[in-house]
């Protein structure tokens, strides 16, 4: 029986980069983590051995590193979205028909010194890491439209109050105690996807403003949301982001459920008044679901 060459692409994965902008003593950093996919006529070098259509992955990774020196990085949007064109529409013989570049952006702050605190406020060149958090883009150019999604993960939260979790389902083997008050921890993390294509003429959205403005309505919907489940809590995230950021057109949120058990202290005599808890790491109920605007078709894979 023949077998056939199904799905495929092939390209550069997590090329690690540091671009220093150094324009003035306040220098500007973007640490980012850039992995490229090419699609494309590419049966014959899985087919026959014939490389010659087969750009190197070794050259896509020369273009992440020369593009970053040509164009600088302004957003990780606006980097993959230069790449994903570039490799569609300046690659030989069209070859390539589309392009996925997937980013992960690390956060940097500035490092504020009381001595230096005298001249600017806060350091020109010395940088710490910021928080947990990982920002992600992933763009598709297809040579017609641009399909944007962007995110971010591992951003820890939790509620200490506020929560309850009471009035489910039982069966015989349900033994979990309902709860009127319990902390609400979750791990974030957040796709979104734009109302972006590229093709009807509308300059891209400002990508690093409402990445922070989509970040913080993530975080004040979390703070705000009474809970009576991390699925109601899912949902109301969602929606603030449609609510507030017309950009956006899509949001899918991962929530697990990171438990926190009341310990019990009356073999030592001490009454627990909600304030000692084991924090288990693992297992964890997983809460995933998409909130998206009506007769938008939702484009986010569930994965
Ligand atoms: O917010 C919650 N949703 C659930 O579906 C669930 N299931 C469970 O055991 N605890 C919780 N908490």
């Amino acid at each position: 029986m023949a077998h056939v060459l199904g799905q495929n692409q092939y390209g550069k994965a997590e090329n690690r980069i540091v671009r220093v902008r150094r324009d003035s003593g306040r220098h500007e950093i973007k640490d980012l983590n850039v992995s490229v996919s090419l699609r494309g006529a590419f049966d014959d070098v899985h087919l026959t051995g014939s490389n010659a259509n087969c750009l190197p992955t070794d050259s896509t990774k020369n273009t992440v590193y020369a593009f970053a020196k040509q164009y600088g990085i302004e957003s990780a949007e606006g980097f993959a979205a230069l790449l994903a064109r570039h490799f569609v529409e300046h690659t030989e013989r069209g070859v390539v028909h589309s392009a996925r570049i997937r980013v992960e952006e690390y956060g940097w702050e500035r490092i504020r010194t009381a001595d230096r605190a005298a001249e600017a406020g806060d350091s020109g060149h010395s940088f710490v890491r910021s928080g947990q958090e990982v920002r992600t883009t992933e763009v598709l150019y297809d040579g017609d439209r641009f399909r944007v999604v962007s995110g971010l993960k591992d951003l820890v939260v939790m509620n200490t109050t506020d929560s309850e979790f009471w009035g489910y389902l039982k069966d015989r083997y349900t033994t979990l105690r309902e709860s009127y008050d319990r902390i609400l921890a979750t791990q974030v993390t957040a796709r979104w996807a734009f109302d972006f294509h590229g093709r009807d003429g509308r300059p891209q959205p400002e990508w690093n403003h409402s990445y922070q403005e989509v970040r913080r309505h993530l975080l004040e919907a979390f703070a705000d949301t009474y809970s009576y489940s991390l699925q109601q809590t899912l949902h109301a995230m969602g929606t603030r982001v449609l609510d507030h950021r017309a950009e956006v057109d899509e949001v899918r949120l991962e929530l697990p459920n990171k438990h926190h058990f009341l310990v019990d202290l009356a073999p030592f005599g001490l009454k627990n008044e909600n304030e000692v808890y084991f924090a288990a790491d693992r297992m964890y109920g997983l809460i995933e679901g998409t909130v998206h605007r009506e007769g938008v078709t939702p484009v986010i894979p569930v994965s």
